[in-house]
């Protein structure tokens, strides 16, 4: 359950990444100050930074680069990539198009999932079969949007079982039929800069309406200047997460919810880019296997000290209906 928190804690998570496939790493004392900062974020905010990730500052910053160069493009050379239905809802997005309960958002995007091969999940996945569609410009995108998404699904299994070890005493729950073949989101989005005098601009000022994420845990990579992203506190207070250079916000999303049983919430969060200057934002989206269901662990039921207080749920069928209703 979130709190009133008024900010949200940065994590040097390099001790936990250390000892991270050590049959032992329970009982290191790093690991487990690292385990007690990320429960303690996770029951307060279900937001942290994280820093001492090991993915190289210049990648992140290169990622974003890349980003801003594809949406400095014309729109007539951004729609060769256009999202369409039979692409799997993969490819670009103008602004307007994703839309957060009934309002367009200011946002352009580009939305990649993992490969959903015909026939893989049958009918469930049927949805989201395609492949992801890259520009031919910037040249050197698609390698270098690999290399990200490597290192982020890495990064992302390390930090579950961290979150896994806080939870329920075993590094290993994440892994296996729940999340050991983990689906993955990328949104590489672009935010236009509050409406000048000179030139035209977005008509409400809201990049991104308030929202949760879907999955177990995200990834943000944000420009560094502009403070644009902002957290809900239990009070409904909307708390500012303003980039800091080298690290990821992370946040937990549905299906962590329910696996903990409420014991950590996705935490609902909006973008507004009040400046004048274009933002940029490379959200990373770790998820559980597609074809999984979902329901409170049985440890997290105990902890919690009360009954299950979530049904099962498909994280496909979530993803599917989240990205039908986002897109008409
Ligand atoms: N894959 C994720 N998490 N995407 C987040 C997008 C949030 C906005 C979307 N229209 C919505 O209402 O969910
Ligand atoms: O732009 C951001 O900082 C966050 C974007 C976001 O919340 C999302 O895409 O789910
Ligand atoms: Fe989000």
């Amino acid at each position: 359950m979130a709190t009133d928190f008024k900010s949200i804690p940065i994590i040097d998570i390099s001790a936990l990444l250390a000892k991270c496939d050590d049959p032992k790493m329970a009982e290191d004392p790093g690991v487990s100050e690292v385990v007690r900062q990320l429960d303690q974020a996770c029951r307060e905010a279900g937001f942290f930074y994280v820093k001492g990730h090991g993915i190289p500052d210049s990648l992140l910053k290169e990622v974003k680069s890349v980003a801003h160069k594809f949406f400095d493009l014309p729109y007539e050379e951004k729609i060769k990539i256009k999202m369409t239905a039979e692409a799997g809802f993969r490819g670009y997005q103008r602004v307007g198009e994703n839309i957060t309960k009934g309002i367009p958002d200011m946002h352009e995007a580009i939305d990649c999932y993992r490969e959903v091969k015909e026939g893989m999940y049958g009918s469930l996945g049927k949805t989201m079969e395609g492949y992801n569609q890259w520009p031919c410009s910037p040249q050197n995108f698609k390698e270098l949007m690999d290399v990200y998404i490597r290192l982020c699904t890495d990064l992302s299994r390390k930090i579950m079982r961290g979150i896994s070890l806080a939870l329920t005493g075993s590094p290993e729950e994440f892994e296996g039929r729940r999340a050991g073949d983990a689906f993955w989101v990328m949104r590489i989005i672009g935010y236009p800069g509050v409406p000048t005098a000179d030139g035209p601009g977005p008509t409400n000022d809201i990049g991104c309406g308030a929202h949760t994420d879907y999955g177990l845990l995200t990834l943000v990579n944000q420009d560094d200047d502009i403070t644009a992203l902002q957290v809900r506190n239990l009070s409904g207070e909307w708390i500012s997460a303003p980039p800091i250079s080298g690290t990821f916000v992370c946040n937990i999303g549905d299906m962590l919810k329910i696996y903990s049983n409420g014991l950590y919430d996705s935490t609902l969060h909006r973008v507004i880019n009040k400046s004048p200057t274009y933002r940029v934002c490379v959200a990373y989206f770790y998820e559980t296997n597609f074809d999984t269901a979902v329901e409170p662990l049985e440890t997290c039921i105990q902890r919690s000290g009360r009954a299950k207080k979530f049904e099962r749920a498909v994280y496909g069928e979530h993803l599917v209906s989240k990205v039908l209703t986002n897109f008409g």
